[in-house]
């Protein structure tokens, strides 16, 4: 420590809202050393919610049914919001003052009184392959005829039938210990989880295969969406925590999924670009559920939500609303 004048921030205190699972502690606690580290002085906090699809883990339809009827912000139909929502609440009611979430669970549209004030710099944006405990490494070609996958995910589903017509899929929910675990029980014979989770998580090691040429990876995967609320000077603390890449590939993907009108549990698949943030480049693949049909389109230049909605537009003339 040096005398001269206290920073603004000394003394002062933020709260992280976050969900209570252990990959959203490991990204809250991320996010507060970060804050940390930009503003030494600052003291951070985290403040604990339990979330609607946490509570609902194994029974999802009471869940979908509970976001439809309260109007709360960032929830609604088919589960978009789930894990988001409550977190947001606890910063527009001023429990907590940032809100951290896996950008992928955030949903697309705005929420009024809360803005994305930042987020930082991406981590894998990869789907990983993972085999039973002790299996070693593998690809997807070492599958069994007809193996089972475990993953809910539409987008992973059709662009795995793509190469492998022949699996079939089970539902793999709750958190990525839990999923880890069923695999090893022996529920499926391999499960599909985004390698930045595993990465947080210490779980490299449990990774067979990154699946980087086989599955586009969805909106938002492997970065962090920071909010705060809209007239909060606290946008102000988290600005140097906002990487021009990660932000503009977010920005850029974000839109596209919002033009489309599809959630994070559409068959689409993404992959925004760019050496720097006022060339952004987005490849987007909308599927069909089977994998038989795959729609692709491609765009570049300097403002990155105007990139994202040029690809979302160029797949619908093409027919893509009716794959959605
Ligand atoms: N849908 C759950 C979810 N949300 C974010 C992550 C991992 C971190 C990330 O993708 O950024 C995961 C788990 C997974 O898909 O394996």
């Amino acid at each position: 420590m040096t005398d001269g004048p206290a920073s603004s921030t000394e003394g002062q205190t933020l709260r992280i809202a976050t969900r209570d699972s252990p990959l959203a502690l490991w990204q809250a606690n991320h996010v507060a050393g970060l804050l940390r580290e930009a503003h030494p002085g600052l003291r951070v906090e985290l403040v604990e919610v339990k979330t609607t699809g946490d509570r609902n883990r194994v029974d999802p339809l009471p869940t979908m049914a509970r976001a439809l009827e309260d109007g709360t912000p960032g929830g609604g139909a088919n589960g978009v919001g789930l894990f988001t929502k409550e977190v947001q609440r606890a910063v527009l009611d001023g429990r907590a003052d940032v809100a951290v979430h896996s950008l992928k669970d955030l949903p697309t549209g705005p929420v009024p009184g809360l803005t994305l004030a930042a987020v930082p710099k991406r981590a894998s944006r990869w789907d990983a392959l993972v085999l039973p405990d002790g299996a070693g490494a593998g690809s997807l070609d070492d599958l069994p005829e007809g193996a089972t996958v475990g993953t809910g995910s539409p987008r992973r589903r059709a662009q795995l039938l793509r190469l492998r017509p022949d699996l079939s899929f089970a539902e793999a929910r709750g958190n990525v210990e839990t999923r880890l675990a069923k695999l090893d029980a022996g529920d499926f014979h391999a499960l599909i989880l985004a390698e930045a989770g595993l990465d947080r998580l210490g779980l490299s090691g449990r990774i067979s295969k990154r699946l980087d040429t086989e599955i586009l990876p969805a909106v938002g995967q492997g970065a962090l969406g920071i909010e705060c609320r809209a007239d909060d000077p606290a946008v102000d603390l988290l600005a140097p925590l906002n990487h021009l890449i990660a932000r503009a590939e977010a920005d850029a993907e974000r839109a596209c999924l919002h033009r489309l009108g599809a959630g994070c549990h559409a068959p689409v698949g993404v992959r925004g670009r760019g050496e720097n943030p006022n060339a952004i480049e987005l490849t987007a693949a909308l599927l069909s559920l089977d994998g038989e049909t795959c729609l692709q389109a491609n765009a570049t230049g300097p403002d990155a939500r105007a990139v994202g909605v040029a690809v979302a537009e160029s797949l619908l003339e093409r027919g893509g609303s009716a794959l959605l």
